[in-house]
């Protein structure tokens, strides 16, 4: 905790518990080095959704535990920095999902499998987007047995839910603008009560961001960021209203499966 407290002072970000963004994670060089060594990667690694590609590094994430891989010295360089400056995991990251997201593709809104420690660190390489958190009834002990969404095949989501499950009162949806190179940092309510989600559209909206500050500090000339039209006395953050993604945008979702099976026979 107080490693936690330490590190990662500073980087909190909006009323919901818990964000962190840590803008410029990596260096641009370091975002092109890893770009490059995921599309080296054999093409049998992409698994392609109804919209969107990933790769899955790590093994295989099961409803019991992980069937573990070991991740390649490219993706443990990373996830060794983040287990290291956030002080937050339990134990080293030994799951990295890689998604790939066209300017129209997105993640329908969803929360993370049980089968993951509680924390979740996205870092973000390419065209910027905006990630929304949506609130949602607490999960019914019942629907909490691993169960894939309707979209995925690879059991690290529990189920989708209905309109009916998103409530309306004291929780507050809540977006956070994802730049180039930027770690964001989820855990808590926001893991817990909150679905995350990226819309699927070539334009994304900034109304609800709570980071636009910490976001724009070395991004405010990049072209993807759209000005408001009726905000040109307002303060610089305030005058962009949304995005236009025009490129492709890759993140890298790290998390520690804490149960692992050594032997596939344990099963
Ligand atoms: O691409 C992202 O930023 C989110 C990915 C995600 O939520 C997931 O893989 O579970
Ligand atoms: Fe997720």
């Amino acid at each position: 905790m107080e490693e936690e407290m330490k590190n990662l002072k500073g980087f909190k970000v909006g009323s919901l518990p818990t964000l962190f963004y840590i803008p410029n994670f990596i260096s641009d060089s370091e975002q092109v080095h890893l770009i490059h060594q995921i599309y080296q990667s054999p093409i049998s690694k992409w698994k392609s959704l109804k919209n969107r590609r990933l790769q899955n590094w790590g093994g295989v994430v099961h409803e019991k535990g992980l069937l573990p891989q070991n991740l390649p010295p490219w993706l443990t360089k990373i996830t060794k920095r983040i287990c290291e400056e956030t002080g937050l995991f339990p134990s080293p990251i030994n799951h990295v999902l890689i998604n790939e997201y066209l300017p129209d593709q997105g993640i329908m809104p969803h929360q993370d499998g049980p089968a993951y420690f509680p924390v979740v660190a996205i870092l973000s390489l390419g065209s910027p987007a905006v990630m929304n958190f949506t609130p949602h009834s607490r999960l019914k002990e019942s629907s909490n047995t691993g169960r894939n969404t309707a979209e995925d095949t690879n059991s690290d989501k529990v189920e989708a839910y209905n309109e009916a499950d998103v409530c309306s009162d004291i929780h507050q949806p809540s977006s956070i603008l994802l730049m180039p190179c930027s770690l964001l940092i989820f855990k808590d309510e926001a893991y817990s009560d909150y679905l995350h989600g990226i819309e699927d559209n070539n334009v994304h909206q900034l109304d609800k961001a709570v980071n636009i500050v910490e976001a724009l500090e070395h991004h405010s000339q990049d072209p993807s960021l759209l000005v408001s039209e009726d905000t040109l006395e307002a303060n610089c953050a305030q005058q962009f209203k949304s995005i236009q993604r025009t490129s492709t945008r890759i993140s890298l979702t790290c998390r520690v499966v804490l149960k692992v099976h050594r032997n596939l026979f344990k099963f």
